[in-house]
Formats: C-alpha cells, sequence, structure tokens
C-alpha cells in the first residue's frame, strides 16, 4: 500500500487509520523511554560490576528473566518466542555496554583510539 493508496481510501478509513497511527506514535515514544529508563539502569550495573570485577554477562539471571517474560507474553497473548527473542536481543546490547565499562571505554565510544573519527 502506497501514500497515494491511502489518499484514495474513503474518509472513515482513513481517520480510523490516522487514529490508530496516533496510538502507534505514542506507543512507540513509551517503549522509547521506557528503554532509555532501562539503560539507565543497566549502565549504573555495569560500572557497578566493573568495580567489583563481577563479569558483564549473568546467564542464571537472563534465564530467570527469559522464563518470566515467556509467561508474561503468553498471559498477554504475545508470542513468547518473539518476547525472548527481543529480550535476547536486548541483553546483548546490554552486556556490549558492560564489557566496554568493563575495558574503560568512556560512554559515547572510543573516542581517541586509533581509527576512531
Ligand atoms: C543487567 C545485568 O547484566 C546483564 C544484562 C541483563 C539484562 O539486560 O537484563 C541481565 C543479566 C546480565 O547478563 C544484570 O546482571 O542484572
Amino acid at each position: 500500500m502506497s501514500s497515494s493508496d491511502i489518499e484514495q481510501a474513503e474518509a472513515s478509513v482513513r481517520a480510523e487509520l490516522g487514529a490508530l497511527r496516533d496510538s502507534i506514535d505514542n506507543i512507540d515514544a513509551a517503549v522509547v523511554h521506557m528503554l532509555a529508563e532501562r539503560f539507565k539502569c543497566t549502565q549504573r550495573v555495569g560500572r557497578l560490576k566493573a568495580d567489583h570485577d563481577l563479569p558483564p554477562a549473568d546467564p542464571a539471571r537472563e534465564s530467570r528473566q527469559i522464563e518470566r517474560l515467556r509467561g508474561l507474553a503468553k498471559d498477554a497473548k504475545l508470542d513468547p518466542a518473539f518476547a525472548e527473542k527481543l529480550l535476547n536481543f536486548i541483553i546483548a546490547e546490554v552486556i556490549r555496554h558492560h564489557e566496554q565499562i568493563a575495558d574503560g571505554v568512556p560512554p559515547g565510544g572510543r573516542a581517541n583510539a586509533p581509527g576512531a573519527h
């Protein structure tokens, strides 16, 4: 469906689509804000772990989170496999941050590293 197909659709259809898209935009904004808050917490966890020589990843904690999230997803009629993939994707990024913190990489990247611009 192209934008011009939408322009040709009935006014009532366009209105309903517009209202649904407004809600989608609000939800996307909420997701971004929630993720930003989560990453603020995980950055602090990363700092704590680095300061106390703890490993960046905690697979046992991850397994518990995945089981919990799969249960929540089922209850919410969301595909548990999708919920698991999403959580794994987020956790992989968190672990990458924790490794960087442990390696002394400043927030925002290796500004003074060779090849950095
Ligand atoms: C945030 C932590 O570090 C890692 C990231 C996790 C997460 O993003 O939820 C969970 C476990 C760890 O592998 C933690 O140990 O709690």
